[in-house]
């Protein structure tokens, strides 16, 4: 007998309570939501199932599934309801997340096909499906590896950290920090974009996040330090949308509705795979000005946000 299409109840990493699209399938369910796009899948990597569970009242007792699986579907909502865009490709393609990877894992990836989520050790990290922003942020590498491609290495390999930032703290919209949920050694979280230098991702070993181009890391480490880097383009999305002083220089934030649609087109229409940070700069003026107008306050909010950040 076929499958057919059932809204779901499980409980999430914390246990609480998260309400989803599945499929009831041979007396089973599975976590198959047939509502969006092609597809929303999740499965147990240690099973290699999509996590069939028995089940009466349609409870899923695997916390990291049922939230990885929330956060791919919140994830797709917002990139079709922001932007009408249709998955990571703009053509439906399936979202696959798999969880449990690893033993003890203390990270979540994008492989360019789908998404993996760690347990966490307990002491860094709890499992890291838990967080909103961990599966915005690995979806939006899939969005920027269907769009600008940007290298992931040096500069352009920053942006495209930034970019799952900027669109991870986007879906996770009530605070600019990322990983705040699944932090499990009392720091408030891995990264902040509001002001990197509070918090230091220490998986970098650089021992600092720049807020400004002129403190950018060169070397080896981290892939040239696209997860260092980042947050200098992250201070910059910040300030357009929230305005601030920084190093002297006052901008007046335009708000995230416009922050957003300004970042997805300078994504989309300007940057290319080897885009660095001048260009970004000037990818985002120009997306600002086809947007709201050359004299626009969203085109002097992105100039003196790439000012304050030293980027010209
Ligand atoms: O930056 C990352 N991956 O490229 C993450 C962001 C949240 C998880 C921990 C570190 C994944
Ligand atoms: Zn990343």
């Amino acid at each position: 007998n076929a499958a057919h299409d059932v809204t779901a109840f499980g409980k999430g990493v914390f246990g609480d309570k998260r309400k989803f699209e599945a499929q009831a399938y041979e007396g089973k369910f599975r976590l198959f939501d047939a509502t969006r796009g092609d597809g929303v899948v999740t499965y147990d990597n240690t099973t290699g199932t999509n996590v069939d569970v028995l089940s009466i009242n349609k409870m899923f007792k695997d916390g990291a599934a049922v939230d990885a699986h929330v956060n791919a579907e919140k994830t797709y909502d917002y990139f079709k309801e922001t932007f009408g865009r249709d998955s990571v490709d703009d053509n439906g393609q399936q979202l696959i997340s798999a969880v449990h990877v690893g033993e003890n894992w203390n990270n979540a990836s994008w492989n360019g096909r789908q998404m993996s989520y760690g347990d966490g050790d307990g002491e860094r990290f709890y499992p890291l499906a838990g967080g909103l922003d961990v599966g915005a942020h690995e979806m939006s590498h899939g969005v920027v590896q269907h769009t600008a491609g940007l290298i992931y290495r040096n500069e352009s390999g920053a942006l495209n950290e930034s970019y799952a930032d900027i669109f991870g703290a986007m879906v996770d919209r009530d605070d600019w920090l990322i990983g705040e949920d699944i932090m499990a050694d009392g720091s408030i979280a891995l990264r902040s974009l509001e002001d990197p230098s509070v918090i230091v991702d220490e998986r970098t070993e650089s021992g600092y996040s720049p807020d400004h181009w002129s403190k950018r890391y060169i070397g080896n480490l981290d892939n040239g330090g696209v997860h260092i880097n980042s947050s200098i383009n992250n201070k910059a999305a910040y300030l357009v949308s929230e305005g601030g002083e920084h190093y002297g220089i006052a901008v007046s934030g335009v708000g995230r509705e416009a922050t957003e649609q300004i970042y997805y087109r300078a994504l989309s229409f300007y940057l290319t795979r080897n885009s660095d940070f001048s260009m970004m700069r000037q990818a985002a003026i120009q997306a600002a000005t086809d947007l709201y107008g050359s004299n626009s306050a969203e085109v002097q909010a992105v100039t003196q946000a790439y000012n304050a950040v030293g980027v010209y």
